[in-house]
C-alpha cells in the first residue's frame, strides 16, 4: 500500500482532474443505476398498468441516461488516459535520471533485460493499472454499495439472498490472488531473461555469425522463449480454473433471484417490474466481479511492477559528489595511489598499491590479463571507491570532488570505442554538447581524424553508428581520441587503446598519440610493449593485484625480470610476424 501512496504523488500535478475523472465516473455509476430503475416502472406502470400513454416519456429518459452514460465515458477515459500517461513519463524520467547517476557497481549486478524492463514493461503495466484498474476497482465499490442500497430499498429478503454467493466469489478472488502472484513474478524473471538474451545476440551477432553459432543460438534461445510460454501457460491454467467458477457463481446469483423473486411475484408480493429491476441490479454487480479475474491480474502485474520500478529508484547511488565537493580547475596533474586495496564482492583485486606520478609525467601498466589494470583506473575516474586506501590528484582525494570536474580532468581513450548513432561532431563532442565548431575541429586535428572526417559526403555532419555508415578501427579510436580530448584535460588514460589494432594502425595512432599526451600526465595500460611504454619515464608491471615491478625501460631490463621477459618475447613475436 506504500507503493500506491507514493504513486499517487505522481498524480499530484493533475490531483482536479483526477477528481473530475473520478466525479464523471460517479455521474456514469449513477447513470446506470437509474436505468433498471426507469425499467421498472415501464414494466409496472406502462406495461401492467396499461398507460401506453407514459412509454414515450420513460424512452426519453431512458435514452437520455444511455447517451449520457455514453458521453461520460468518453470524457471519463480521456481524463484517465491523459493523467496515467503523464504520471508515468515523470515515473519514467526520474527512472532513467537515476539510472544515468547510478554508479558502475549496481550496473555489474543488474542485467540489462531487467534494466529494460524497468523503463519499459514495468512502467507500461502500472499506466494500465493507473488507466484502467484503479478506476475499475473504484467503480465496482460504488456501484456494490449503491446497488446493494437500492436493493435493500426494494425488497430485504432478495437483496440478502444476491449476496449468498459473495463469500464463495471472494474467496475464489483471494485464491486466484494468492496463486498467480509467485507465477506472475516467474513471468517477469523470464521475460527478463528474453530481453537480455535478444539484446545480447543483436549486439554479439558478428561473433555469433563467425562461429556459426545460428542453430545453437537458436536452441539457447529456444530454451528461454519456452520457459516465458510455459510460465504464461501456467497463469492462463490457473485462470481457467478460476474463471467458469466466478461465472457459475454469478450465473447462481440470478438463478435464486429468479426463482425467489419468481415464487414472490407469482404470490404476488412482489411487482415484475421490481423482479426485473432485482436481476440488472445483479448484473450490474455481476459484471464487474466477473471481470475481476482480469482486475486482479492488473493489480497483481501493477503491485510487482511498483515493487521493482521503486526498488530502482530507492537504490542507493554509492558514488556521489559529497557535499561542499571541490571542483578542479587548472590542475597540475599530480597523482598518487596511497596504499590502495580493493576488491570486487569478495575477491581483492588490488592489494596495497602505492603510485605517484608527476605533473606532465607518463606512467605505463603492464601486467597479464586480470592482474587489476584497469581497476586503477576504474578507482582514479571514480567508478567505484577503493576498499581502503587513498587516491589523490594534486593533492587532493578524488572522493572529495565534484564528479563532473573530477572525470573531465581524466580523458579516457579505452579499447572499445563505442560510437553513438549521430554525427561525428556530435560523437566527439559528447562529453561537452556545448562545444564550438572550432573545439571539435581542434580536438579531431589533434587526434588526426580531421583529414578523414573531411573526405566523409557530409563531413563533420556525417551520421554514424547504427543508422549512419561505418567507420574502420582506426577511425574509431582517433574519434575516441578526439572525444577524449574535448575537454583538453590535464590527465589522459589510454587503456588498452591500440591492442585491437593491427601492428600498421596502432603505430599509426601511436604517433599520434605521442603528440596528444605532451603535456599531459599519462597513464598508458597495456599488454604490448610499444615505443610509448619503452619511452615511458615509468613502467609498472602488475601481477595478482600488485605492482612487482617498477622502473624506466632501461632499468627493468637491465633487472631482467618479468617486465624483460615479456618485452624479449613480443619482439620475438613481431619478428616472426613480419614476412621472410
Ligand atoms: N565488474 C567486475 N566484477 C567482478 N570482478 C571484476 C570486475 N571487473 C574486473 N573484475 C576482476 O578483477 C580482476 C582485475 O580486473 P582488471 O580488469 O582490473 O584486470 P586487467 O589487468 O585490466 O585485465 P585486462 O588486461 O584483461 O583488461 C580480474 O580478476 C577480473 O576478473
Amino acid at each position: 500500500m506504500d507503493y500506491l501512496k507514493r504513486l499517487m504523488k505522481y498524480l499530484d500535478d493533475c490531483k482536479l482532474l483526477v477528481a473530475v475523472g473520478l466525479i464523471l465516473a460517479l455521474a456514469g455509476i449513477f447513470c446506470s443505476m437509474a436505468v433498471p430503475k426507469v425499467s421498472k416502472h415501464i414494466i409496472d406502470d406502462v406495461l401492467v398498468a396499461r398507460h401506453f400513454e407514459k412509454l414515450y416519456h420513460f424512452a426519453i429518459i431512458l435514452a437520455g441516461l444511455v447517451l449520457s452514460k455514453a458521453i461520460l465515458n468518453y470524457f471519463q477515459s480521456y481524463i484517465f488516459e491523459y493523467t496515467s500517461q503523464k504520471a508515468i513519463y515523470k515515473l519514467r524520467e526520474q527512472l532513467y535520471t537515476k539510472l544515468q547517476y547510478q554508479s558502475f557497481e549496481y550496473f555489474d549486478r543488474a542485467s540489462t533485460g531487467a534494466i529494460m524492463n524497468r523503463i519499459v514493461g514495468d512502467l507500461e503495466a502500472i499506466r494500465n493499472f493507473l488507466n484502467q484498474g484503479f478506476v475499475q476497482v473504484i467503480s465496482i465499490v460504488i456501484t456494490l454499495i449503491l446497488a446493494l442500497s437500492i436493493m435493500l430499498s426494494m425488497n430485504l429478503l432478495l437483496s440478502f439472498l444476491s449476496l449468498a454467493t459473495t463469500p464463495l466469489i471472494y474467496s475464489n478472488v483471494k485464491s486466484l490472488a494468492k496463486k498467480l502472484q509467485p507465477t506472475f513474478r516467474e513471468i517477469r524473471t523470464s521475460f527478463e531473461k528474453l530481453t537480455s538474451k535478444v539484446q545480447e545476440n543483436i549486439t554479439g551477432i558478428r561473433v555469433v555469425k563467425a562461429f556459426g553459432n545460428e542453430e545453437l543460438e537458436k536452441k539457447s534461445f529456444g530454451k528461454v522463449a519456452f520457459e516465458f510460454t510455459s510460465k504464461n501457460i501456467q497463469a492462463a491454467d490457473i485462470r481457467s480454473v478460476h474463471n467458469p467458477l466466478a461465472n457459475f457463481l454469478n450465473g447462481l446469483n440470478s438463478v435464486i433471484i429468479l426463482v425467489v423473486g419468481g415464487y414472490l411475484a407469482i404470490k404476488g408480493k412482489l411487482s415484475i417490474g421490481t423482479l426485473f429491476a432485482f436481476v440488472s441490479y445483479v448484473n450490474l454487480f455481476s459484471a464487474p466481479i466477473g471481470n475481476i479475474q482480469n482486475l486482479v491480474n492488473q493489480w497483481q502485474n501493477a503491485f510487482a511492477s511498483l515493487e521493482k520500478v521503486f526498488e530502482v529508484l530507492d537504490s542507493e547511488v554509492l558514488i556521489h559528489s559529497p557535499k561542499n565537493a571541490i571542483h578542479l580547475k587548472n590542475i597540475k596533474g599530480d597523482i598518487k595511489f596511497e596504499n590502495v586495496y580493493f576488491k570486487y564482492k569478495d575477491k581483492f583485486v588490488l592489494k596495497g598499491i602505492n603510485i605517484h606520478i608527476q605533473p606532465g609525467e607518463v606512467v605505463a601498466i603492464l601486467g597479464q590479463a586480470g592482474s587489476g589494470k584497469s581497476s586503477l583506473i576504474n578507482l582514479l575516474a571514480r567508478f567505484y571507491d577503493p576498499t581502503s586506501g587513498r587516491i589523490l590528484i594534486d593533492d587532493v582525494d578524488v572522493k572529495n570532488v565534484k564528479l563532473c570536474s573530477l572525470r573531465r580532468n581524466i580523458g579516457i581513450i579505452m579499447q572499445e570505442t563505442f560510437i553513438f548513432s549521430d554525427t561525428i561532431a556530435a560523437n566527439i563532442a559528447f562529453g561537452k554538447p556545448d562545444a564550438k565548431e572550432e573545439e571539435i575541429k581542434w580536438a579531431a586535428k589533434l587526434a588526426r581524424a580531421d583529414e578523414f572526417i573531411e573526405r566523409l559526403p557530409e563531413g563533420y555532419s556525417t551520421v554514424v553508428g547504427e543508422r549512419g555508415i561505418g567507420l574502420s578501427g582506426g577511425q574509431k579510436q582517433r574519434i575516441a581520441i578526439a572525444r577524449a580530448l574535448i575537454y583538453n584535460p590535464k590527465i589522459l588514460v589510454l587503456d588498452d587503446a591500440t591492442s585491437s589494432l593491427d601492428f600498421e594502425t596502432e603505430a599509426e595512432i601511436q604517433n599520434t598519440l605521442k603528440e596528444v599526451i605532451k603535456g599531459r600526465t599519462t597513464i598508458i595500460i597495456t599488454h604490448r610493449i610499444s615505443q610509448l611504454v619503452v619511452e615511458a619515464n615509468k613502467i609498472y608491471y602488475m601481477q595478482d593485484g600488485r605492482i612487482v615491478e617498477q622502473g624506466t625501460h632501461e632499468e627493468l631490463m637491465r633487472f631482467k625480470g618479468r617486465y624483460y621477459t615479456t618485452f624479449k618475447k613480443q619482439l620475438l613475436e613481431r619478428a616472426n610476424s613480419l614476412p621472410a
